[in-house]
């Protein structure tokens, strides 16, 4: 195993743009849209697919993927219901890490923040902007084990002849805000000096305030 998972090539796609730091932005939030659609242009799958990562009481953190959707300057927003892992953990313990990668375009990004429900109103509008089968597998959630996988499809179709037209919004669904007090950009060079930015957000420039700085590969 371990000779062909070291045969299987790295940074092929590294592209010979020139990662230009002085032209980025006070803000790193456009930046990190403006990569998710550069990865989108450049053929990558699902390109708004971002690890999260929390913290359970007792320290142990916990990843998953989701989508992405939407991001303005001060937030990343993603969907979930409150009573899953990953939302009873931001209930205890709001700390989150995040994650990009997009081998489309030989990119990261890793985000640093707080995540925070964003209520009933904002909850309800993201899940009357979904497809119907996902609204329905919205009403799938259940906490514990599921004995059997024909359970949850008899369920899912009793739900489908329950709602025919709109399907309401599940209680605990909620829309999240991920507010970053860090964000690196990483870039693959083929030179393999590659480029990396650190963002921290900066309390002496305002609430809305942002200092970047070149690292070391
Ligand atoms: C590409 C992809 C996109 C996903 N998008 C979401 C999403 O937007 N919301 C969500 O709750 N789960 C999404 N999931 C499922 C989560 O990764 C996870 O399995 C589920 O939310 C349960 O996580 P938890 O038990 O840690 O809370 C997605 C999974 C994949 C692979």
């Amino acid at each position: 195993m371990r000779r062909r998972l070291r045969a299987i090539p790295v940074f092929k796609n590294v592209r010979a743009a020139e990662f230009r730091e002085k032209d980025l932005p006070d803000n790193p939030l456009p930046v990190i849209a403006d990569w998710i659609l550069a990865a989108h242009a450049a053929g990558q799958p699902e390109p708004h697919a971002m690890s999260l990562c929390t913290v359970g009481p007792t320290g142990v953190p916990s990843s998953r993927v989701l989508i992405v959707k939407d991001i303005d300057d001060r937030h990343l927003y993603f969907a979930t219901p409150a009573g899953s892992r990953k939302g009873l953990e931001i209930a205890t313990n709001p700390h989150v890490a995040a994650h990009f990668h997009w081998p489309a375009t030989g990119q990261q990004i890793r985000i640093v923040g707080t995540a925070a429900g964003q209520g009933r109103e904002a909850s309800e509008r993201d899940f009357a902007e979904r497809g119907r089968g996902s609204q329905l597998a919205a009403h799938l959630h259940r906490p514990g084990p599921l004995t059997d996988r024909r359970s949850a499809l008899a369920e899912f179709e009793r739900l489908g002849a329950v709602h025919p037209g709109e399907v309401p919004c599940p209680p605990d669904w909620t829309l999240y805000a991920i507010s970053p007090t860090e964000v690196e950009f990483w870039e693959a060079s083929a030179d393999r000096v590659h480029h990396r930015i650190v963002y921290r957000r900066d309390a002496t420039a305002g609430a809305d305030g942002w200092a970047h700085e070149l690292m070391w590969p």
